[in-house]
Parts: structure tokens; sequence; C-alpha cells
């Protein structure tokens, strides 16, 4: 059964009011990782909250604890948890998404303010912070509820929400709310299968169902010496030097092709048969299409097979920062005290975090001494996560296929996501149901990125497509 077509048409006569909403969404800057921007994380929770009661969800705040972040203690963002029908004749689909976002600043790099909505007119480009990561998608679920609520139409499966705040820094806190809440008689108890919308097509033209995800495991390693920064002039070549030491290390990590250097790692992963490369070879992708997203020819290969792998079923290592280190413009001749340097690998299965981690802290140690340095290392992992496939061949998928074919006209391809979502797993393994990524945005967005955008045919089409894919989800399970 398709979506009604009363239902298509409403999206599309109400997009400008849409764009409205995510206008004030991106408004809120809900950066999770910034101690400072805690109270928008809990406001943009709020205004979430607001909008789901305003549209017919039962919903509740919960509580989620405690965090130390950059030697504070702060109160982690309130989850949403929320009900839509509760008709034992129906499906109960969980909805999941995140209200947080990545940090973003003018500095970075942004053409324009990173939490003002700007709506390109010429190229149907919604530019801002959270537009693909993850509040469009979101905020596509709202647009289907609006439809429904506003007409009196009961939506044809009952609907469950979670969503956090703390995505983009580990979902502390979720893992346990939603082990708890999955047992008999739980908030969760009863649902049958999952749904999450974050995460983006290959390319710019094909549609893609995802069912798999890598794990993560973040690093912060950190090398002090002097009781304070010195003058480069009159301790060079008589000090051992943090940012010396700390680079040395960090050049062990990885090399430039991206093979990881980590003893162990690359080891756990078995290599591809010529079953599973047939599998990327099918799919509508090419160099152009990261060379394109990343906006400069500066792909590893050539070869599709390979980046395709490197991507989706290969670990990765990437090193992200260094805190402490001179930064500023200038030429400023300073030894830093304490220098901190971030890394993350992300994993495939069957790597854990419990697996790799000891690999990690070992190597370290062992790359580290062989410095010889007087100076301190210590390192501390700031947060893991497991790797997450699915069987995609369930009816959670079938209704989806579905619903791509009648929104686009076109089959989805099939994709494995290089990121990462820790809480696809925990749903997974204690809900013991089936869970679907739905993606609305282009390879091209620009997720953690300068200028990150979401199409605006993809906000339209994708909230149809959000929409369609729960009456398909009606249709094929209605004797079930
Ligand atoms: N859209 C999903 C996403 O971006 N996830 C993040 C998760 C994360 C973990 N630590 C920091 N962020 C990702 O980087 O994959
Ligand atoms: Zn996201
Ligand atoms: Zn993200």
């Amino acid at each position: 059964m398709a979506a009604p077509a009363e239902f298509l048409q409403y999206i599309d006569a109400n997009a400008d009011a849409f764009i409205q909403r995510l206008a004030d969404a991106v408004a809120i800057p809900s950066i999770s990782g910034d101690a400072r921007r805690r109270g928008d994380v809990v406001r943009m929770a709020h205004w979430l909250n607001d909008q789901l009661k305003a549209l017919g969800v039962d919903t509740k705040l919960v509580d989620l604890g405690k965090q130390v972040l950059d030697g504070q203690e702060l109160d982690l963002p309130p989850a949403i948890l929320g009900t839509l029908g509760q008709d034992p004749a129906k499906k109960t689909v969980l909805i999941y998404g995140h209200f947080d976002v990545q940090p973003a600043n003018k500095s970075d790099g942004w053409n324009t303010d990173p939490f003002t909505l700007v709506v390109n007119k010429e190229n149907g480009q919604l530019i801002g912070r959270g537009s693909s990561d993850d509040k469009g998608p979101i905020l596509g679920w709202l647009n289907v509820l609006q439809y429904h609520h506003e007409k009196g139409i009961p939506l044809p499966v009952n609907l469950k929400f979670c969503f956090e705040g703390m995505e983009e820094s580990g979902s502390e806190g979720l893992d346990e709310l939603v082990q708890n809440e999955a047992k008999p008689g739980g908030y969760f108890h009863g649902v049958d299968c999952a749904c999450i919308s974050d995460n983006y097509w290959l390319n710019t033209r094909t549609p893609v169902l995802t069912y798999g995800l890598r794990g993560l495991t973040y690093f912060k390693v950190t090398v002090s010496g002097p009781a304070r920064d010195l003058h480069s002039g009159v301790f060079g070549r008589t000090v051992h030097e943090p940012m010396t030491d700390l680079v040395h290390l960090l050049g062990r990590l990885v090399d430039t092709h991206g093979n990881i250097l980590v003893p162990g790692v690359e080891e756990m992963v078995p290599p591809p048969d010529e079953q599973e490369k047939a599998i990327y070879q099918q799919l509508d992708y090419s160099t152009a299409d990261i060379e394109e997203a990343a906006g400069n020819t500066i792909a590893l290969t050539s070869d599709k097979v390979d980046l395709l792998m490197g991507r989706m079923r290969n670990p990765s290592l990437s090193l992200h920062g260094i805190e402490g280190a001179f930064s500023e413009p200038g030429a400023k001749t300073v030894i830093p005290a304490k220098v901190s340097g971030k890394f993350s690998i992300r994993l495939v299965p069957p790597q854990t975090p419990e697996a790799v981690d000891p690999l990690v802290i070992a190597y370290l140690k062992s790359e580290y001494a062989k410095l010889n340095s007087k100076n301190t290392l210590t390192i501390e992992n700031l947060h893991g996560g497991k790797p997450w496939v699915a069987d995609h061949t369930h009816w959670n998928f079938e209704a989806a296929k579905k619903a791509t074919k009648a929104v686009y006209g076109q089959d989805p391809d099939l994709t494995r996501e290089g990121g990462s979502i820790p809480v696809t797993l925990t749903f997974a393994e204690s809900l013991g149901v089936n869970v679907l990524l739905l993606p609305m945005g282009r390879g091209d967005d620009g997720a953690h990125s300068t200028n990150e955008k979401l199409d605006r045919s993809n906000f339209i089409e994708g909230s149809k497509l959000l929409g369609s894919y729960l009456y398909e989800l009606a249709a094929l399970t209605k004797n079930q």
C-alpha cells in the first residue's frame, strides 16, 4: 500500500513551513562536545519535545545522569522518549535520531554563519550545521506526523521515538537507558523493528539503504614535561620537547596510504572473497564521487572496489587534532608544555573496542619507550562502540525498498556506512529486532565539515520517503 497521494501533496504544499522549522532547529547550537554549549543541547531537547507534543506524541524527558567533560562535571542532556499509537493490530516501529551537532565556527571556513540556515534559491541547498546530520532527518519525521495530526488520520503503524543529544560525543548514558527499557514492561517492549535516518547516500544520485556501520574507538594521548610553556630560543635543544615526542608517536600510528601500523589491528579482519567484491562492484560509485565530496582529487586509489572497501569493510585510523599546541596566526616561538593528540579507529566486524584497545595501548607505550624521553605519556580512551551489520533481506528493508522505488522511481543501493552510530547495535541486540538505516541526505552534504547542507529536494522527497516507508511496512506485514 503506497502512501496516500494527499500525504505526498501535503509535504510539497508545506515545504516552506518545513524549511522554516529546520531553520529554527539549526539556530540552536546544540554542540554536545563543547561544555559551554550544554545549555543549548538541553534547550534543543525541550524545543524538540514541545514539537513532538504539539503533534500528538506522548513524550517524556529522561535524565541520563552526569559526565565529566574537560575536567568539569556536567549534566547530560535528557533523552526524549515518545509514543504515538498503541493499536495491537499494528506493527510498532522505533524511530531514533540525535538532536546534537558537531562543533562549527565561521572561522573554520564556513561561508556563512553555521547556525543560521541559509536557503540558496539557485541550487536548492539548505546550508547550516545539523541540516543533514541529523536535524533535517529528525524534522522529516515531524513533517510526516504533522500531516496525520492535522488531518486526523491515524498512522499505519504505532511509533516509539528515542531522540538523544549526545550521539556526536559517544552517546553517553543511552545504552543503559535502551537496555533497561527493552526489558519486559519497559518503554521499548513490543517494538517490532527500528529505523534510523542518520547517514547519507554514497553519491548525489542514487538513494541507499544501509545495513552496516563501523564501530569506533577514540583516544587522547598526552605528553607533558616542562612545568610551563618555554621559549624555544632559551630551551631549544636543551630539554625533551612534548610536541616532538607526540608528533613522533602520532606518526607511528598510520601510514600515508591509510594502513594502520598498530600490530594486530588490520590482521583481525578477514580478507574479502570474490563474492563480496562483486557487491561493491555493483554499487553506483566512482572515484569522482569521493573526490567531488572531498572537494579535491585526492582519492587514495582509482580502484572503485578498493575505495568502497576502505569506507565500508576495512578499519581506518584518523588523526583529528592536537590540543595545547600553538595554532593561532603568526610565528610564536613557543615550546608547548603539554600537548594531547586525538585519534580514532573505525572498527569493522569482528573488531571490538575491547579487543583493539589493549593492542593500541601496548603499542603506544612501546613506541614511546623507544623515544627515550623524560617527558610523561598518558593515554585515555574517550569513547567507543562496536560495529554493526544487519540482515537486509528482512521485511523492514523490503518496505524501505518499495518506498524508495515509489518516491524516487529507482531501486536503492545497499550500502555499509563508514561512520558510527553506536546505539544501533544496542537496539538490535537488546530489543532483538531488525534495524534499518534510511538516509535522507547526499554523499556531498559535508556532515561534520564546513558548509554542511541538505538539498531541499532531499528534505522534501526524504520526508515523503519516511512516510511512505511506514505505509509500505504496514502493508507488507498486514497478516504477520
Ligand atoms: N551521523 C552519525 C555520526 O556522525 N556519528 C559520529 C559518531 C561519533 C562518535 N564519536 C564522535 N562522533 C561519527 O563520527 O561517526
Ligand atoms: Zn548523525
Ligand atoms: Zn555526525
